[in-house]
C-alpha cells in the first residue's frame, strides 16, 4: 500500500478561485498491488492507447532537435481550464504558449520530471513571458525551482491532479508524475515516465548514479530496476506511458507492453528457472548450488545499461547547470 500526501498547491491572487485552498493533513490512501513476478503467457491484451476524461485536454507535443516529449494537461471543465506542461523544451516555449493561448487555457505549472542533460527546460522561460506560472521539479534534485515535490505529493490542477512517484537512477531525482485514480480523474491513467522509464527502453544511468554508487556503495542499476517494478509496475496494466524521449517514433506505450517487451525491464529468466529466491524487492536473489546460473535480475540489467556505450549528450555541459537554476541561466541572452 503506498501512501500519498494530498497537496494542492496556492496559487498566486489571481488563481485563487481556480483551485481549492491547501488541505494540511489530508491523506489519501491508493492501492498498490503487486504485479505479477513474470511475463504473462497469454497474448497482449489490446488496450487503448488514449485516455479519456470529460474534465482532461491533452496533448503531446514534440521538439525535434532533441527528441523530447513536452505534455499540456488542463482541466477544461473548470471555468478557468488550469493548465500544466510537463517538460517545456526553451527552443519550443513560444509555440507551447501560443498554442496555450489558442485553446483559452491559463497555464499555472510549467513541470520537469528531472534535470535533463540533453536540453534546457523551458520553465525558466515560461515565468518571464506569463506571469503567475509556478515552476516545479522535485526535491531530489537538487535544482531550482518555485515548487519542491517529494513522492506522495498530488499537484492539483482544477478538479484533475497528478501523484508523484520516485523513479530515480537516470538522475537521483527522477519522478513520474501519474494522473489520479479516482472518478473525475482520466480512464486509463496516465504515467509521464521523463527518461526513467522510455518505450522499451530506459534512461541511462551513467550520469549522477555512478557517483551515488561509489558514495553510497549501492548498486544504482538494482535500485532503479526495483523502482521500475514496484513504483511504475503496480500501477494497473492498461495505464499509459508518456516518456520524455523517443528516439524511434514511438509516441505512446502500456504498463502491460513494456512489462512484456522491454528488453531492459523483462531479464527474469533466473526467477523462470528455479535457481532464483526472491528478496523483498522482488529481484532474483542468486542461490548457491545453481552453478551457471549464478546471474542476478539486478546484474543483467547492470550489464546491460553498462554496455550502452551512448555518447554523452552534446549539450550537456549547458543543459545541466542551466537546469540547475530552472532554465534560467543566461536568459537575457536567450530570449533576446
Ligand atoms: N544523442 C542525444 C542524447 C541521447 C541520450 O543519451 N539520451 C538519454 C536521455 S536524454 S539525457 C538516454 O537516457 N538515452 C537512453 C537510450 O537508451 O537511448 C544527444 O546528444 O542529446
Amino acid at each position: 500500500m503506498l501512501q500519498f500526501r494530498f497537496l494542492r498547491f496556492p496559487l498566486p491572487s489571481s488563481n485563487l478561485s481556480t483551485l481549492s485552498p491547501i488541505p494540511t493533513t489530508n491523506l489519501l490512501r491508493i492501492s498498490a498491488s503487486r504485479s505479477p513476478s513474470s511475463k504473462p503467457r497469454s497474448p497482449m491484451a489490446s488496450y487503448t492507447t488514449s485516455s479519456s476524461s470529460p474534465k482532461l485536454l491533452f496533448r503531446q507535443l514534440f521538439e525535434k532537435e532533441s527528441s523530447t516529449y513536452t505534455y499540456l494537461l488542463a482541466d477544461q471543465s473548470h471555468p478557468e481550464k488550469p493548465a500544466l506542461l510537463v517538460d517545456p523544451v526553451d527552443k519550443t516555449v513560444d509555440r507551447d504558449l501560443s498554442f496555450v493561448k489558442d485553446l483559452g487555457l491559463k497555464l499555472i505549472y510549467a513541470i520537469n520530471t528531472h534535470v535533463h542533460a540533453d536540453h534546457v527546460t523551458g520553465t525558466g522561460l515560461i515565468k518571464t513571458k506569463v506571469s503567475g506560472v509556478r515552476s516545479i521539479i522535485s526535491k531530489a534534485s537538487n535544482a531550482k525551482a518555485d515548487l519542491f515535490v517529494e513522492p506522495g505529493d498530488k499537484i492539483c490542477f482544477g478538479d484533475l491532479f497528478l501523484e508523484v512517484r520516485a523513479t530515480p537512477g537516470h538522475t537521483l531525482g527522477c519522478v513520474t508524475y501519474v494522473t489520479g485514480d479516482g472518478p473525475d480523474q482520466p480512464q486509463p491513467r496516465m504515467a509521464f515516465t521523463g527518461d526513467a522509464l522510455l518505450i522499451r527502453g530506459c534512461g541511462r544511468t551513467d550520469f549522477q548514479c555512478k557517483i551515488w554508487v561509489e558514495v553510497q556503495n549501492c548498486c544504482i542499476n538494482q535500485c532503479i530496476h526495483r523502482q521500475e517494478h514496484e513504483i511504475i509496475f503496480t500501477l494497473p496494466k492498461d495505464t499509459l506511458i508518456y516518456p520524455a524521449h523517443d528516439y524511434k517514433g514511438f509516441t505512446v506505450s502500456t504498463i502491460q507492453e513494456e512489462m512484456l517487451y522491454n528488453p531492459r525491464l523483462t531479464k527474469d529468466e533466473v526467477l523462470k528457472s528455479g535457481c532464483g529466491r526472491r528478496n523483498g524487492g522482488g529481484d532474483a536473489v542468486a542461490v548457491a548450488g545453481c552453478k551457471g546460473r549464478s546471474v542476478t535480475v539486478a546484474e543483467k540489467f547492470k550489464s546491460i545499461m553498462e554496455n550502452l556505450n551512448l555518447a554523452y549528450p552534446k549539450m550537456i555541459d549547458v543543459a545541466v547547470p542551466a537546469n540547475m537554476v530552472c532554465g534560467l541561466q543566461d536568459l537575457a541572452f536567450k530570449s533576446a
